[in-house]
């Protein structure tokens, strides 16, 4: 049995965390970290838990934290894993940052795509990319996990077979994504009011969302070079849930079976990934609740385009049970430990 602690356990990644954790065999949570709720009970801000969890809110102490748990869990706003971070703390515990803190390799990009300066950059290096399905051996190894992004886990994982067997050419690439509302957090924000957000549907972020160059350097990894895409997201009425649709020239003249082939070699062993029958697209609702990216693709004979969809649940595979995949990597548990979420339906 393994400790766990999560700053930012009252957010809606936070949240998904403890409802994953507390179904985890080999788990005990310790430590509920918030900003605004320290002292107060944690079923007191999340109802559902009544009579599940009696801790209290903790503070964001991290140096007190590590003394206290084998693995913390960082679900906070960018930057303050980097703000509290410290080499004691990692002789001490493994850390996994659901933020973009640790995520890109290049902390001058960092700095200009999320316009906060890095208050960590010596740990930049030794973070592993915490996408497991790629990533795996090396997350075995980490002290620091940086947990992917949303839109970026259900965007690579859509097209990372076919720019790896180099069958696009990755700088035709267009990715167009919705996500559900709960993807923009549980923090009062004018955009997402109901009356926002409801029976509407917008593009934002259009050319400088900061998901783009995560992206881009991870698929880059693939190609083996560097390249840009043009990603677009989009918020739709929903809770949960993230689509891409993405779209890329193709290099050669490929038939079904052997753009299928090409996605069976990297992911008919893996458990989370599930590559759907010919002709049947990937829907939220097929995978909401549960740590599962379905992917399927249609070849575009006319414009020699391919098309590639993935869904995800954002909090689950998009956050909190990556994050918890991640952990399992980490202490030599099952990887879909805790994580056999059959999806909800309707
Ligand atoms: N929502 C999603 O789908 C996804 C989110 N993520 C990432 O996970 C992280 C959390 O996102 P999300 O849950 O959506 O955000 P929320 O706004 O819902 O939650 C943020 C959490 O951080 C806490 N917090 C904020 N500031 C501080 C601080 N200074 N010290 C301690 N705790 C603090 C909040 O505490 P309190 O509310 O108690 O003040 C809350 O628990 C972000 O980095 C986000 O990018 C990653 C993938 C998907
Ligand atoms: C709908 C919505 O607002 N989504 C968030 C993405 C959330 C996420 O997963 O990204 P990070 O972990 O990088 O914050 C956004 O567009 O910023």
């Amino acid at each position: 049995m393994i400790k766990a602690g999560i700053i930012g356990a009252t957010g809606y990644a936070g949240g998904e965390l403890v409802r994953l954790l507390l179904n985890h065999k080999d788990v005990e949570i310790k430590w509920y970290g918030s900003r605004s709720y320290i002292d107060k009970k944690y079923y007191e801000v999340y109802q559902n838990m009544f009579q599940l969890v009696d801790d209290k809110c903790m503070d964001d102490n991290m140096d007190a934290l590590a003394d206290q748990v084998d693995v913390i869990f960082t679900a906070t706003p960018q930057g303050l894993c980097a703000s509290l971070i410290n080499e004691e703390i990692l002789s001490k515990v493994k850390v996994i940052d659901l933020s973009a803190d640790f995520r890109l390799k290049d902390v001058k990009v960092y700095e200009e795509w999320y316009k906060i300066e890095h208050k960590a950059p010596q740990y930049i290096d030794e973070a592993v990319y915490g996408l497991c399905e790629i990533n795996r051996e090396q997350v075995k190894k980490a002290r620091i996990v940086a947990n992917p992004g949303c839109y970026t886990t259900c965007s690579i994982l859509t097209c990372y077979p076919l720019v790896k067997e180099g069958l696009i050419d990755p700088s035709t690439l267009i990715i167009d994504a919705k996500s559900g509302t709960s993807g923009a957090g549980r923090g009062a924000k004018i955009d997402n009011l109901f009356c926002e957000v409801n029976e509407n549907m917008k593009a934002y972020g259009v050319a400088t969302h900061r998901h783009t160059p995560e992206i881009e350097e991870q698929l880059g990894y693939a190609a083996g070079k560097q390249f840009c895409i043009n990603f677009t997201p989009h918020l739709v009425p929903m809770n949960r849930g993230i689509l891409a649709t993405a779209y890329a020239t193709l290099t050669k003249d490929v038939s079904y079976e052997e753009v299928k082939a090409v996605y069976d070699k990297y992911y008919k062993d893996e458990y989370f990934v599930r590559v759907l029958d010919k002709d049947v697209c990937p829907q939220t609702k097929w995978v909401e609740g549960s740590n599962f990216v379905d992917v399927n693709f249609k070849i575009d004979k006319r414009t020699n385009r391919i098309i590639m969809m993935g869904a995800i649940d954002n909090l689950v595979k998009g956050a909190a049970g990556q994050a918890v995949q991640n952990m399992n990597l980490l202490f030599g548990f099952e990887e879909n430990e805790g994580l056999k979420l059959v999806p909800m339906f309707p």
